[in-house]
């Protein structure tokens, strides 16, 4: 019997065993990752398999590339494996789609079927514990809350707030000419666009608003909706992909059970509050709370559900719009030649003794361009808000299973050099010609015309998109009216990085806002 290599008892190969050794490991690991890999190209019936994309590592897929900046690695996989790829994050399977009429196909023509969600487990389970209308899979309750955000938030609606929307513009501006005063003062205007968001939302949903920059909501309402922002993020939780990971205790789990709790008392506190009132027969002001307090039992709503619809409504309609008119006012004071060019169309227009209003906007359609040209390079939600599809479903030979994590790559398609020449310039003249609002741009027939994704696609297309239209025009109309905005040299504005993850905003930064002339402020009244 050939003798064993051992030495203290520890096994020492030979040259060959350790040959052999290398080689079995070697084509174990060879066989278990294509196995693994093979398993993670399913194929349907016909056997068409999933479209191509990304192999990413075992375990994690491809969530290491997502990190930072994580639309510019989709955007560099969109043109390597083309406008429908495939990739995995952990254990689920995400699709990511780059070309308008291929969206189109899928989430307007097969709606029925591409408009659920994942309950991921960071955003959906714990935040919103299984409620709240952005998050909902496509069933009953979401079409309830869907019916109550449409209610408060449609066409029709909106123009029956519309003086709200004027009113807080008008404070944006009387603001920013106080805080900045009147010029000679460096302004970061990202609080005070917040605090403008934020008081149309509490108008909408609460019927209330705070006087002050400093009112104790302003900042505690801020903070919540940016630690929303910054703990979700369609690709940003490795814990929504990795279940094990669910199991034990982390930082990101303990963050969302706090968010959630705050997110309740605060909303849920000011919901009961309402409530007492309408008890006592006081008199409250029409708005969404109202509306579901008076409704609750015919729409089987319970408190959980109030709250986190209304989180909802507080975190998808502040950061968003507040961060349009955040992106305006540090994009736009390297563009002096654009400004002036804005200002002429106003005075020509509005005149120097009144503020731009609503009514003026179709008369301006260079400001109409500017916003739209904002949205188009500076959209807050990148990856959008992913649908998942209900069933199996091949398209155009490639097979996307049952449960696939939808993308929209608006990223890619803002981008794009045949849609939108030298797609890299801030070019407001490439919407000139668009007179449309993009609530009427998403019903186009040809979906290569449609101005821009920002507001998402289909049936769960943003429902706040009039009132975020109407208030984003009415801010930025009226700071471009008083102000000239320009940059401070010793103050460069960097415009590639960005706070939050789901929803972006420009990193902290100040600007000048001088007054154009002395008639704004007899016209703000300052
Ligand atoms: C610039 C401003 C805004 C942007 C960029 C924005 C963007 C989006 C996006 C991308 C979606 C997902 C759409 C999809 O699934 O395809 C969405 C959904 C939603 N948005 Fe907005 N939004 C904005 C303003 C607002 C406002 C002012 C409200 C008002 C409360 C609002 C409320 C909602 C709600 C409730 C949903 C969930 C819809 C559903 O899942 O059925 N958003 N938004």
């Amino acid at each position: 019997m050939a003798s064993l290599p051992y030495s203290n008892g520890v096994f020492i190969p030979t040259f060959t065993q350790s040959i052999v050794l290398l080689a079995s490991i070697i084509s174990a690991s060879v066989y278990l990752f294509s196995k693994a890999l093979f398993s993670r190209r399913p194929v349907d019936r016909d056997g068409n398999a999933i479209p191509n994309g990304p192999i990413g590592l075992p375990i994690l897929g491809s969530f290491p590339f997502l990190t930072h900046f994580p639309e510019l690695t989709l955007d560099y996989w969109a043109k390597k494996f083309g406008p429908i790829y495939s990739m995995w994050l952990g254990n689920q399977l995400f699709v990511v789609v780059s070309d308008p009429q291929i969206v189109k196909d899928l989430m307007v023509t097969n709606g029925s079927i591409f408009s659920s969600r994942k309950e991921m487990f960071l955003k959906s389970q714990t935040i919103f514990a299984g409620r709240g209308i952005t998050a909902t899979p496509y069933n009953d309750r979401w079409r309830a809350h869907r019916r109550l955000a449409t209610g408060s938030l449609n066409a029709r609606a909106v123009d029956e707030y519309t003086d709200v929307l004027d009113f807080e513009a008008t404070v944006l501006v009387q603001e920013l000419y106080k805080y900045g005063k009147a010029g000679a003062a460096p302004i970061n205007p990202q609080p005070h666009a917040g605090r403008c968001s934020l008081n149309n939302m509490l108008t909408i949903v609460f019927g209330i608003r705070t006087d002050s920059i400093n009112h104790p909501l302003v900042g505690h309402a801020l903070r919540l909706s940016r630690e929303f922002m910054n703990c979700t993020g369609p690709v940003s939780n490795l814990t929504d992909f990795v279940p094990i990971l669910q199991r034990l205790p982390n930082y990101m789990t303990t963050r969302g059970k706090k968010l959630h709790s705050d997110l309740v008392e605060t909303y849920g506190g000011m919901i009961k509050e309402i409530e007492e009132r309408m008890n006592r027969g006081e008199n409250v002001p029409d708005c969404l709370v109202k509306n579901l307090i008076l409704t609750k039992e015919a729409e089987g709503l319970d408190h959980i559900d109030m709250s986190i619809l209304c989180a909802a409504f507080m975190i998808g309609g502040v950061e968003t719009t507040a961060s349009i008119m955040q992106w305006f006012s540090a994009l736009i004071p390297a563009y002096p030649e654009i400004q002036s060019k804005a200002q002429a169309e106003l005075d020509r227009v509005v005149g120097r003794n009144r503020l731009p209003t609503i009514e003026d906007e179709k008369n301006l359609p260079y400001i109409h361009a500017i916003i739209k040209e904002v949205e188009r390079c500076h959209n807050p939600f990148w990856l959008g808000t992913p649908h998942v599809n209900t069933q199996d479903f091949t398209y155009r030979g490639q097979f996307i299973p049952k449960d696939t994590v939808i993308v929209l790559n608006t990223y890619t398609m803002h981008h794009d050099p045949q849609r939108h020449p030298d797609p890299q310039t801030f070019n407001p003249d490439r919407y000139i010609n668009d007179s449309t609002l993009s609530s009427e741009s998403a019903n186009l027939a040809n979906a290569y015309e449609r101005d821009h994704w920002m507001f998402g696609v289909g049936r769960r297309i943003c429902p706040g998109m009039w009132v975020a239209e109407r208030e984003v025009w009415l801010a930025i109309s009226r700071m471009l009216w008083a102000f000239t905005m320009e940059q401070i040299p010793e103050e460069p504005i960097d415009l590639k990085e960005y706070d939050g993850l789901s929803g972006r905003s420009p990193v902290p930064f100040r600007i000048k806002m001088i007054p154009r002339d002395n008639k704004v402020a007899k016209v703000l009244e300052v």
